[in-house]
C-alpha cells in the first residue's frame, strides 16, 4: 500500500504532527497526516487532497524525503514523506484526535507509528 505524509512546517519551522483516534488502525498512535494513493493519482495531488480532506487545510509541497517501507502484523506499507508549507486555510481535524506544531528537536519524544520513526530520523538529519 502507497502512503503518502505531509511534514508542514510553519513560519517558525515547526512541524504538524497528527494523533490519530481511537478508532483508527493503530490508535492514538501520532503520525505525519496524509494517506493512501488512490489509483491514477500523483503521490503530490493525493497528498494535496488528503491534507484537504482531512484537516481543511491548503498545502504546496516543497521537497520529498527517502520512502520507507515497513510491514505491520496487518499490513505493509511504502510511506512517502514530502516536505510542505501550509498556504491556505485553518486547521480543522475531521479524523484525527489531535494535533500540535512541535519544535524539530521535540520530535522524537512522541509514540510514533512504527513506521514514522525512520522518517523522523531521515527529516531531523538531513536539518541540523
Ligand atoms: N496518513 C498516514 N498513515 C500512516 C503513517 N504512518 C503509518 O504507518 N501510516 C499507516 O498508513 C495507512 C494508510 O493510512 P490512511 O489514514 O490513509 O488509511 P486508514 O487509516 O483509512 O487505513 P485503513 O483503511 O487501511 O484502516 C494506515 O494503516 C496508517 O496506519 C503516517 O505518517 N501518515
Amino acid at each position: 500500500m502507497l502512503v503518502t505524509c505531509a511534514i508542514i512546517l510553519n513560519p517558525q519551522n515547526q512541524i504538524l504532527v497528527t494523533q490519530r483516534s481511537s478508532i483508527m488502525h493503530l490508535p492514538l498512535k501520532w503520525e505525519f497526516p496524509g494517506g493512501k494513493i488512490e489509483a491514477n493519482e500523483t503521490p503530490e495531488a493525493s497528498l494535496i487532497r488528503e491534507i484537504k480532506e482531512e484537516l481543511n487545510i491548503d498545502i504546496e509541497i516543497i521537497d520529498g524525503l527517502s520512502a520507507n517501507d515497513h510491514h505491520y502484523p496487518d499490513k505493509s506499507i511504502r510511506l512517502i514523506p514530502f516536505i510542505c508549507r501550509q498556504t491556505g486555510g485553518e486547521i480543522l481535524l475531521k479524523e484525527h484526535a489531535d494535533y500540535k506544531w512541535l519544535d524539530r528537536k521535540d520530535l522524537l519524544d512522541l509514540d510514533w507509528a512504527d513506521a514514522d520513526v525512520e522518517v523522523v530520523r531521515e527529516f531531523m538529519g538531513n536539518c541540523s
